[in-house]
């Protein structure tokens, strides 16, 4: 890896941290939170692409891990891979590669794909995976997961939108845009 695909993995990955310091919303049926994180993940994927984006989630992911309170509410520590977030939570760093390779493919970037790729697979592929996980982890039916994770949607389609807009600006006018596209473009 070069110095500056190391600079921009550490950017995402403290990014995430960033994300974390707003505090989680903890709602009574459920035991996974509603966090800003998920918006650092779109933007991952989108920013880095598929290989840097995963990278920099696998890193914030080993900091979690390794006890670093990095998760939204100050959490941390590999106890959390065992809660019912885990799911989620391995669907991060695969969400972002999923993302930034999808988003390889389009020959010139327009805003409402980066929309339609958020909205449908970013979004749809951290609940395939962390749904089934959550159901296993509370001893509930997979179609009772599904229920209690439909109160995410209405803030993961904010986030998806925002995520959406910031990317394709970073990658279409930000004076650093080239940089961002160079690096991702290196899946
Ligand atoms: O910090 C945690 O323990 C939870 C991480 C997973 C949160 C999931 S990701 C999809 C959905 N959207 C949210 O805002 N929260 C859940």
């Amino acid at each position: 890896m070069k110095i500056k695909e190391i600079t921009f993995v550490a950017l995402f990955a403290a990014i995430m941290g960033a994300l974390g310091v707003v505090p989680p919303i903890f709602l009574s049926f459920t035991p996974v939170p509603i966090t800003l994180q998920t918006l650092g993940v779109l933007l991952a994927g989108g920013v880095l692409g598929a290989r840097l984006g995963a990278i920099s989630q696998t890193l914030f992911l080993l900091l979690v891990a390794v006890g670093v309170p990095l998760l939204s509410g100050g959490r941390g520590g590999i106890g959390v891979f065992f809660g019912p977030s885990a799911g989620y939570l391995l669907s991060w760093p695969i969400t972002a590669f999923c993302l930034g390779y999808i988003l390889s493919k389009f020959k010139t970037l327009k805003l409402h794909n980066v929309l339609l790729v958020n909205l449908t697979i970013g979004i749809f592929l951290i609940y395939f995976i962390g749904i089934p996980i959550q159901a296993f982890m509370m001893n509930i039916s997979i179609p009772e997961a599904v229920g209690l994770s439909l109160v995410y949607i209405p803030g993961d389609t904010i986030k998806a939108v925002l995520a959406s807009l910031l990317v394709y600006r970073l990658r279409k006018h930000s004076f650093f845009s080239q940089k961002i596209s160079k690096i991702s473009e290196t899946f």
